[in-house]
């Protein structure tokens, strides 16, 4: 079945390169956002791949680049573990990015670890709706990585997640991982205005094959459900890791 949506590689050689492009699309994009309806909205996504993108865009490079005040910050997963904790995309992300530029808090959307994982799921899925109001849920840019089983977010294999059709958010416990994960669901991230996969390194590059081909089993490869409605989608790769899809 041939994806039907609008996908853009942006493939560089060294990830310096890499993150500073992505770095400008997302100045690039907060700028239209905001003229177009006076804020930005911005998925982060979580494990490694990502810390050096939030501290490069916290840096004086581009700090001043983007009215951070007028940007809204949400998670696309979280660990079920303590905000505090260092498995925490929260952590990671208030250390990289939301302490050095002092957002304020109530431009951050957290996933709550404190209640139930379902609560969470449930409490955050009403933040979301606080959030866009009446309005569809079209984040402005939803960023992702993948890991080497192509899951992306907490969406990863062989899990019921991947079948959700209606809830923008729900909770589940990640056997592969040990844990509980909350994350949005394909549902939502299809409806942003940008998805951007930020990959990089040669380990990822059979996954990103997988992730791309156009024989579809989300089960075994939940990366092939990032189809967006209406939007673009973005592969923002380095060499090695695009070697097989090029
Ligand atoms: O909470 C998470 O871990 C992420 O949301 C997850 O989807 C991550 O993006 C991939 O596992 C890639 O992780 P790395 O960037 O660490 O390879």
């Amino acid at each position: 079945m041939k994806r039907n949506n609008e996908q853009q590689l942006h493939i560089f050689e060294q990830q310096d390169t890499l993150l500073s492009s992505l770095a400008d699309f997302i100045v690039a994009e907060s700028k239209q956002a905001i003229t177009r309806e006076g804020r930005f909205s911005l998925v982060l996504s979580g494990g490694s791949s990502p810390k050096r993108l939030y501290e490069l865009l916290a840096s004086d490079a581009y700090r001043d680049q983007v009215e951070w005040n007028k940007v809204f910050f949400f998670f696309g997963d979280e660990r079920y573990v303590p905000l505090t904790d260092v498995q925490s995309n929260y952590l990671m992300a208030k250390t990289a990015l939301f302490d050095p530029l002092q957002i304020a808090t109530d431009h951050i959307y957290a996933m709550d670890t404190a209640q139930t994982p379902e609560e969470a799921a449930l409490c955050y899925q009403q933040d979301l709706e606080a959030y866009f109001g009446t309005k569809t849920p079209h984040f402005d840019i939803i960023l992702l990585g993948l890991g080497d089983n192509v899951h992306t977010a907490s969406l990863f294999p062989y899990t019921q997640l991947l079948h959700e059709q209606k809830a923008w958010v729900k909770a589940e416990y990640i056997n592969e991982v040990k844990m509980n994960r909350i994350t949005l669901t394909a549902p939502i991230i299809n409806q942003a205005n940008h998805i951007a996969f930020l990959i990089f390194g040669a380990g990822k590059a059979e996954a990103i094959q997988s992730a791309m081909s156009d024989t579809l089993d989300i089960d075994k490869y939940p990366a092939q459900l990032i189809q967006p409605d209406h939007g673009v989608l973005h592969w923002f790769l380095d060499q090695d890791a695009a070697r097989l899809v090029e």
